[in-house]
Parts: structure tokens; C-alpha cells; sequence
């Protein structure tokens, strides 16, 4: 690749008809470090501006603690804090002494009397037409009044801090995991939110490039008898740490964890509510973890403190690390896994080093590679060719699919208290999929399809998870979007997909999560089998829920036409007592005689027994029962044999409120003890 040139080459090239004798060609090869790649192209991480930056580094902090909390099977306990620094708090961290503007015409912002004047004329412009349309009772758009502005203004700036109770970092490593790219822990084949290595190097890629300030880590290992402080930034061209301070400290408290901190260039204001939303639906996703989200800033009305309390104490199985998949390797994978085997021969390679190759199907498969290889052949020796050759077997043989043994997915109780959490719907319904393989990773989808609950909008509202992240980007292109759009028939399943209020949660965990970039934001949808399970996971939710529909829909006729009948019964009652009054009348004049019952009730009329109250009674009576036997027969021809039945789910007895919770779509009930 060719990355830029000497001054003097270019000189040469525009130049270029030049009759003097060309010095020999300067070579234009350079190399880069994997930090200043990541440097020069900071939005594939996800760090596109600085209000992404602030977003992304959010993200990339709390997903490490919980990583970290979850490794050691501990309920996570994560804190984040973003601390808003002026200006002048900022200089003065620096050293910088502040300073008034000179030359204001310097400046980017700098406007001219004239154009000061342009501008305020055309906002009262703009203000009296809001005011006209505010009177009409129209919507009026919010105004900016610096629209139009050129240059990138004032920078603002924030503390990132996030603070966990996992299982910390040895002292040693430190500086590798924070100040090297493309180092981490997470490289193996397991379920985990981190994998490449990057994002808390981005963080600190993001902080030299927009502040010069380096990033202070803290962390204790359980039973650690000190904590490590490491200060470090990084060397960008060589991709190694530079460390400030190094040390141990005193850990009286025995706290175990990390706590990580860093000074950024931020814009909370327009990702003010990407962070919130990030935050709460990692809450939904993780019910077992308590969140304390905390937003500081120098004006206290901005201040934000949210606190996502633990839901359940139920965290789903740790993820375990598992081999390869022998339809899942490439050649490089595979003289990868030679030089690091513990195994001496060929048969014990495969059988070892593989996952679905048993004693016998490696014994056959090494049959099959040809007379040069035996079961006993040093692995090690292997030529390249005969490394290629078992490449080609392994991509033409049959294995049996890889199990989701060592995928932990969120679980339907998690999912599903989630979204009750989240939306507080009429009716939810969730559902967990097998496990399926794509390339030779094994992955789960879960999904939830709920209907109506509070500030849910009219229509699809889609929330996508994958090894238990919260996706808010790209949301178009992924494919679970495009399959609720797409590929799902609302209309058979008895839900309006414009006018019903729906929400479609989708979970996938996997291996390895085929995300589209390094940022993690979103799953194609040209991935065959993901697409397919997914819109299975959907329509499995959607077969629940059109039952209950049905139900609800049958119920709601039903008490239609209770109503309708009821409406006439006034006017039934006057009909037929004003008739029973005039047979009841000739009945005593005897100008028509009647006999029997028909006499009796009749008397039973002149002598005021039978009022046009009884009457009333009666058909109120009749309506009732009829309504009755229909949700009888209806009852049995569903074959409804029980009462109505609704899930609740119980919180647990937290320390600090003396109370338990009995959560129900309809109904929250609190034991206070
Ligand atoms: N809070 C933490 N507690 C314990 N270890 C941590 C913590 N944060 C980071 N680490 C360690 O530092 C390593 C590097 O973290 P980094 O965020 O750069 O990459 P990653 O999480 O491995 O992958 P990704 O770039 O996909 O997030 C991690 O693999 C982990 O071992």
C-alpha cells in the first residue's frame, strides 16, 4: 500500500517534464504501527466524532467489567461516572494558563457586524413564524441559532471513570492490556463482549489524540494484598505503553476489581441519549448486574444519577472456552495450532485440538489423506503440502455440528423480564432457539415479541443484542431489523404493524459474532443462517402471542355484544310491560280471557306484582346468562380448562430496600418487611 511520500518525490512528480537527469526513485514503502492505523482511522472502532468517542468509550468500559465480573462468576457491580471539565478546569489540569481573545477576527466564530445583523434579522424572522404556527396549534420545530456556524467550535471535555468488582488484572500485564493495540485476554474461542483487542486502546488512542492526557488504571485481584495504579499512554508509532507510574498500593479494603479512568473530548449533548439508552437496555440484557450511571457537570440541573438495580440473582452459566471446529479453520489456523500443541503425533492432534473428532473418525480421516500419513507421524513434521492436504479434507468431510455447550445465552426469564422491565407491555411471549452453526461457530438466537406497554411508539420498535451488547447503530442494514420488516407477516399473527405498538427483541451470542467492523454496531443480513433463525426466534414469539390475541379479541366481542344487548333492555322493558298492561287490562275487562300461566302472570301485573323493575331484572338476568354459557361453550371448544393464568416474577430481597417486588405485566405488588 502506498501511504504518502517524501516532500521531494512529490516535487519530482509535479515537476515531472523536468530535462535533468532523475536522481534514483526515493522508496515510497513506509510501515504503519496497528495504533496509528487505528489512529488515522478511528471511526471503524467506532470512534467517529468526538460525541461517538464518548458514546463508544462508555461502551467499551462497561463491557470490559462485565466481561471481568462474569469471568469470576460474580454478580457485576458496575459504576460509571462521566465528569463534565470546563474549559478553564481543563487548561488548569494541563498547565495551560487561560487566555482572553486578541484578534477576534482570528477566530472561526468571529462574525461580522454586518452579518451579526443579517443573522438577528433572520431569527426574529424565524421566531415569529413558530409564534404563528405555536397559536395554530402546529408543531414548532426546536431553532438553532448558531445553524450555519463554520469550524469545530469549542471542544468540550469529560473524566470517563468506570469502576467494577471483577476479577482485575495481574499487576505485570497492565500496561500491555491498556497501552498495546491488539493485545487482550479475550482471543480465544468463548463467548465474550470483548474479542479484538482494541477498545480500551482506542479509549486511550482517543484521549492522547484529543486532550494529550494519558489513562490511570487501578485494579486487585481476589485475595490480592496490594492494587495496582498504572498511569500510561502510548507510544502511537511504536504500539508499546509508555508508562508514567507504575506501582503497587495498599489494599486494606481487600477490594477486588478495576477501576479505569480517562480524560476525553466529548458531546454529551447529542449523545446524551444514546448513553442512556445504551445503559438502560444493557440493564434489560443483564438483569443480574446493578448499574450506577452517574453524568456530573458544573450546572447541577444538567447532573444525571441512574441507578439499574439488580433484578435477579440468576446469572446465566459462564460462558466456557471451547476448540476449534474443524469446518471452521483455515491453513494459518492450522499450522497456528501445530506450533502451539502440547500433542506428539497426528492422531492425538486431531482428536485434541478439534472439537466433533473422535478416536475413530481421526483414524479414518487420516486413512483418507493418503499413504504418507499414519496415525503416528510426528505433527510437527508435517510438510506444507501435506498441511494443505488436510485443509482440503477438513473442508470436504462431514462433522457433526459444534454444540451451544459452551454458549451462555441471556435465557427466556432474563429476556423476558427485561422487556416487562423496559416496556411494561399488554402481552409478551419469548422464545429461546437451539443452537445452530454458521462457518463452524456454534450460536443461539433468543427473541421476545411483546405488544403495547408505556412510551413504546405505534409500530416496530426494535431492540438488537449480540453476545449480550446492546446494538444502537446502523440499525437499517442489520438483520434482525430487516427480518421484522421484511420477512415477517404481522397481519397473520393478528398484529397491525403500523398501528399496534410492538416490540421485537432479538439476542444472538456466538463464538464469534460476525459483526460488520471492529465497532461491534451491527450483524448483516447476507448471513444465510442468522437470518433464518432469526426470523424462526420471531415468528415462534408471534405463534404464542396469536393465541392470546385471539383470546383477548374473543373476550372483547364478547363484551360487545354483552353491551349491545344490554343497551335495549329499557326499551325492551316498556315494550313488553306496556304489552302485558293492555292483555292484563282485557284479561279483566274479560274481553279476551287467558288461562294458566299466561293468567297468572297477567294478574300478577294488575296487582303490581310484576313492575317493569321485574322486567329489567329479568333481562339483565337472561343477558348475564346467555353471556355465560357462550364463554362456557367457548371455554370448551378451546379446550380452556383453568382460570386465566399471568407470569410473575419475584425480585429479590435487596439490602438497602427492606422489600420484595412481585412484578406482573398489570400489576406491581411489594411486600414491605
Ligand atoms: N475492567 C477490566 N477488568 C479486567 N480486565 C480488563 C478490564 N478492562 C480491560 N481488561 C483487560 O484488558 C484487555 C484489553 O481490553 P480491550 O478493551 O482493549 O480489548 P478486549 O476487551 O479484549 O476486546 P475488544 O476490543 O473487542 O473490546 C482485555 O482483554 C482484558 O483482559
Amino acid at each position: 500500500m502506498e501511504i504518502g511520500g517524501s516532500s521531494e518525490s512529490q516535487n519530482e512528480t509535479k515537476k515531472g517534464k523536468s530535462k535533468t537527469p532523475r536522481k534514483p526513485k526515493e522508496s515510497l514503502l513506509k510501515q504503519k504501527s496497528p495504533a496509528e492505523f487505528f489512529a488515522e482511522n478511528k471511526n471503524i472502532a467506532g470512534f467517529d466524532n468526538p460525541g461517538k468517542s464518548l458514546y463508544t468509550t462508555v461502551r467499551e468500559l462497561v463491557e470490559n467489567s462485565l466481561d471481568s465480573a462474569e469471568a469470576i462468576s460474580e454478580l457485576p457491580v458496575v459504576e460509571i461516572t462521566i465528569e463534565e471539565i470546563g474549559k478553564s478546569k481543563f487548561n488548569s489540569m494541563i498547565g495551560l494558563v487561560d487566555r482572553e481573545r486578541v484578534d477576534a477576527q482570528l477566530y472561526d466564530d468571529y462574525e461580522t457586524a454586518k452579518a451579526r445583523e443579517k443573522r438577528l434579522a433572520k431569527e426574529a424572522r424565524a421566531q415569529e413564524v413558530q409564534a404563528k404556527n405555536a397559536s395554530l396549534g402546529k408543531k414548532v420545530k426546536e431553532q438553532s441559532t448558531m445553524k450555519g456556524m463554520k469550524g469545530r467550535g469549542e471542544a468540550s471535555f469529560y473524566r470517563v471513570t468506570c469502576k467494577d468488582n471483577g476479577k482485575g488484572m495481574p499487576h505485570d500485564d497492565i500496561p500491555n492490556m491498556f497501552g498495546r493495540v491488539l493485545s487482550g485476554t479475550k482471543y480465544g474461542l468463548k463467548q465474550t463482549r470483548g474479542k479484538f483487542g482494541l477498545g480500551a486502546k482506542m479509549a486511550l488512542i482517543w484521549s492522547k489524540m484529543s486532550t494529550g492526557l494519558p489513562i490511570e488504571i487501578s485494579s486487585s485481584m481476589k485475595a490480592q494484598s496490594y492494587i495496582s495504579f498504572c498511569r500510561l499512554d502510548i507510544d502511537i508509532h511504536r504500539n508499546i505503553p509508555h508508562i508514567h507510574l507504575h506501582e503497587k498500593r495498599n489494599n486494606d479494603d481487600c477490594w477486588h476489581g478495576a477501576e479505569i479512568q480517562v480524560v476525553i473530548e466529548g458531546n454529551w449533548t447529542t449523545y446524551r441519549s444514546k448513553i442512556l439508552h445504551y445503559m438502560r437496555q444493557m440493564a434489560v440484557i443483564t438483569p443480574y448486574a446493578q448499574f450506577l450511571f452517574r453524568f456530573i457537570s458544573d450546572a447541577p440541573d444538567k447532573n444525571v444519577t441512574i441507578k439499574f438495580a439488580r433484578r435477579t440473582d440468576v446469572m446465566p452459566p459462564v460462558p466456557l472456552e471451547t476448540k476449534h471446529h474443524p469446518s471452521s479453520v483455515d491453513l494459518l489456523l492450522i499450522k497456528r495450532l501445530i506450533a502451539e500443541t502440547s500433542k506428539q503425533n497426528l492422531l492425538q492432534f486431531l482428536q485434541h485440538e478439534f472439537v466433533n473428532i473422535g478416536k475413530s473418525l481421526a483414524e479414518r480421516l487420516i486413512g483418507e489423506m493418503g499413504p504418507e500419513f499414519s496415525p503416528k507421524m510426528v505433527v510437527k513434521s508435517l510438510t506444507d503440502q501435506q498441511i494443505v492436504r488436510i485443509n482440503q479434507l477438513f473442508r470436504q468431510a462431514k462433522f457433526d455440528d459444534p454444540t451451544g455447550d459452551c454458549l451462555s445465552p441471556a435465557g427466556e426469564y432474563n429476556l423476558r423480564l427485561g422487556i416487562i422491565k423496559e416496556l411494561h407491555p399488554d402481552m409478551v411471549a419469548t422464545y429461546s432457539g437451539s443452537a445452530q452453526v454458521f462457518e463452524g461457530h456454534p450460536f443461539i438466537v433468543e427473541a421476545g415479541v411483546s405488544v403495547g406497554g408505556k412510551d413504546v411508539k405505534q409500530g416496530l420498535n426494535i431492540f438488537r443484542f449480540a453476545n449480550r451488547i446492546p446494538l444502537l447503530f446502523e440499525q437499517g442494514a442489520d438483520v434482525v431489523t430487516r427480518t421484522a420488516l421484511k420477512r415477517i407477516n404481522w397481519g397473520s399473527y393478528k398484529i397491525n404493524q403500523t398501528q399496534d405498538k410492538i416490540g421485537v427483541f432479538v439476542s444472538v451470542v456466538s463464538t464469534k459474532i460476525p459483526f460488520k467492523g471492529t465497532g461491534k454496531e451491527y450483524i448483516g443480513d447476507d448471513i444465510n443462517e442468522i437470518a433464518t433463525a432469526v426470523k424462526s426466534a420471531i415468528q415462534q414469539c408471534c405463534i404464542q402471542l396469536k393465541s392470546k390475541i385471539i383470546k383477548k379479541m374473543l373476550a372483547r366481542e364478547q363484551q360487545e355484544r354483552k353491551r349491545n344487548l344490554s343497551r335495549y333492555i329499557p326499551d325492551a322493558t316498556n315494550a313488553v310491560y306496556d304489552v302485558l298492561k293492555y292483555m292484563s287490562q282485557s284479561h279483566a275487562s274479560k274481553k279476551k280471557r287467558y288461562s294458566g300461566e299466561e293468567a297468572e302472570i297477567l294478574s300478577n301485573i294488575t296487582a303490581n306484582l310484576i313492575t317493569k323493575e321485574t322486567i329489567k331484572e329479568k333481562l339483565a338476568e337472561h343477558v348475564e346468562k346467555v353471556d355465560y354459557e357462550m364463554a362456557l361453550e367457548y371455554a370448551t371448544q378451546s379446550g380452556v380448562t383453568e382460570e386465566p393464568r399471568e407470569d410473575i416474577f419475584i425480585q429479590t430481597l435487596d439490602p438497602e430496600n427492606k422489600f420484595i417486588e412481585f412484578q406482573s405485566p398489570i400489576f406491581v405488588f411489594r411486600l414491605v418487611c
